[in-house]
């Protein structure tokens, strides 16, 4: 079937990097996108691979976030009605579009947070997985018949809880809403979601995109800004939840806003998480799975295995493979589907993530490639933020760049000699979002699995995320989870139902 342009995005079809300049209102409540209602405190966007202005983002205020909260609170009150069948078949309708539309959605992202291509198509597939995966939860919700004495009984339903506020990181930022609405919509809420004030961009497309397949009006809404507006909405009473992915420091704050209200919260922070790499694994998988871990959107991902610790006796096997291969990875024009590579969110994140690496260095750790701002010989993308990927060698575990969440494209590398040291190490951090262990012993496998505090283990590979799987973090890398059944449960309340069906004693 031939692609339809983007509702009312004339901008967005046929897009292209450089290019690209997106005046539309970036606000949807109500059904609508909505202008906002002053141009103060206006930020400007930028397009990461050139760093071209790409629009502005002006926060909503106070006065914004209510209509966008009130216009949730009323579509969620037809919406929670609506039995699962019926909601599953418009969140299907929906899945669908993206599907038809994923090529178009995907380079906007690119143009938007500088990632490559194909990864980011990979992105917009997940995220109409994810709502597909939750449209074929919806009908299959309920509760439980208790059977009480004298043919009294109890029930309980599952429903839903009200308005849920999402806020968005800027790594994933199409990802992140669908995650977040998806299961919130098929337990029956409604949605206002906040995305990254630097990829304000995509989040809209998706608010059009629920629109057409039949959402009623209201039911997901975007409102853009930082942490005012942030926590405008963190506070609003009329919110039941609040779930949020950003870095350690912001989630305590919206933990502590929702505390106010008594406000649910799911938490998605960072992580350092620990790769662990035994000398009887097979070792190509284990080289390639080390850059899965590390190099994927530029290093910008929360569970990345970005402390790779690896068994002394395979360590220069393992750094001769994978510096040959990090040093293959294509950095540069994250539009074309060559490029492994692209560019850093901003030029201040890119400057923060060189920093890092000087840092290292002085540290006493060894670049065996990589760590260098990188300007590809294309005129256009001169000004882009791209860093070249770095394998850092001779680390130890006190180090900044072993400690500490980099989010870029930076490998550190420790050696080990056995398992019960290894594990102790990993685990000595405050982070617990993810972990991955290769080897080919799979009692061994397991057993690392079991001891490693981490809200995932991958054994024999890395950030591999199917929807159908849960996802999230143990100690301060946040707790609830996203994706998997189990989500229904930070998106539903259990109500009981007790009936008597004889009369009531006399008690007193
Ligand atoms: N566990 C996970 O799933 C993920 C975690 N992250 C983490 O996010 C961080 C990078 O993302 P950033 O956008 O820089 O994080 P951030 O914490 O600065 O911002 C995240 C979001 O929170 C909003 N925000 C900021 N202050 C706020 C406040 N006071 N009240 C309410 N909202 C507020 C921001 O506008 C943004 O939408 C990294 O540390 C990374 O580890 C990123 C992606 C996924
Ligand atoms: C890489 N992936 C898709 C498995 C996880 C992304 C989590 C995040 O950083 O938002």
């Amino acid at each position: 079937m031939a692609q339809q342009p983007l509702l009312s995005l004339p901008e967005f079809q046929n897009v292209s990097m450089a290019t690209l300049v997106v005046k539309e209102p970036l606000n949807f409540w109500g059904g609508q996108r909505v202008k906002p209602k002053h141009e103060k405190n206006a930020e400007a966007v930028y397009e990461p691979a050139t760093g071209r202005v790409l629009c502005d983002m002006i926060p909503c205020v106070e006065e914004e976030v209510d209509q966008a909260i009130k216009s949730a609170h009323s579509a969620y009150l037809q919406w929670r009605k609506l039995s699962g069948m019926e909601r599953s078949r418009i969140m299907l309708e929906a899945a669908r579009i993206i599907r038809e539309r994923r090529d178009e959605i995907a380079k906007v992202e690119v143009i938007n947070n500088g990632k490559s291509i194909t990864e980011a198509e990979v992105d917009i597939d997940i995220a109409w997985q994810c709502i597909e995966y939750y449209a074929g939860i919806a009908p299959t919700l309920s509760g439980q018949h208790i059977q009480l004495p004298g043919g009294s009984f109890a029930y309980t339903r599952r429903e839903p809880l009200g308005v849920c506020v999402g806020i968005g990181a800027w790594n994933y930022p199409f990802q992140i809403a669908s995650w977040k609405s998806a299961p919130a919509m098929a337990c029956g809420n409604a949605m206002v979601f906040k995305p990254s004030p630097m990829t304000p961009v995509t989040a809209v497309i998706l608010a059009e995109i629920y629109k057409e397949a039949g959402v009623p009006d209201g039911l997901f809404n975007v409102v853009q800004g930082g942490a005012e507006t942030g926590s405008l909405l963190c506070h609003h009473p009329m919110v039941a939840k609040v779930s949020f992915t950003g870095s350690v420091p912001t989630g305590k704050k919206v933990m502590e806003m929702a505390a106010k209200s008594v406000k649910q919260v799911t938490l998605e922070l960072g992580g350092k998480s620990p790769l662990i790499i035994f000398k009887d694994c097979e070792l190509e998988n284990a080289i390639k799975g080390a850059l899965v871990a590390n190099f994927l959107t530029q290093g910008e991902v929360c569970c990345n295995g970005t402390r790779v610790f690896v068994q002394r006796e395979i360590m220069p096997q393992f750094l001769e493979g994978v510096v040959k291969r990090t040093k293959a990875i294509a950095v540069g024009n994250p539009m074309l589907r060559d490029t492994r590579m692209g560019a850093l969110i901003s030029k201040p994140h890119m400057e923060k993530v060189l920093g890092f690496i000087s840092q290292a260095k002085e540290q006493g750790a060894k670049v065996l490639c990589g760590g260098e701002r990188f300007v590809p010989s294309d005129p256009k993308l001169k000004e882009g933020y791209f860093v070249s990927p770095c394998v850092l060698d001779n680390c130890r575990d006190d180090m900044t760049c072993v400690k500490e969440e980099i989010f870029g494209p930076v490998m550190s590398v420790l050696p080990f000699d056995t398992e019960e040291e290894v594990l102790e190490r990993a685990n000595n951090t405050t982070f617990g979002l993810a972990s991955g262990v290769f080897t080919r012993d799979i009692a061994r496998a397991h057993r690392v699995a079991e001891n490693l505090q981490a809200g995932t283990c991958y054994i024999n590979n890395y950030n591999v995320g199917p929807v159908e799987v849960p996802f999230g973090g143990y100690k301060m890398s946040g707790f609830g989870r996203e994706n998997g059944q189990v989500t229904i449960e930070y998106y539903s309340q259990l109500k009981t139902v007790v009936v008597e069906m004889g009369d009531v004693d006399e008690f007193f």
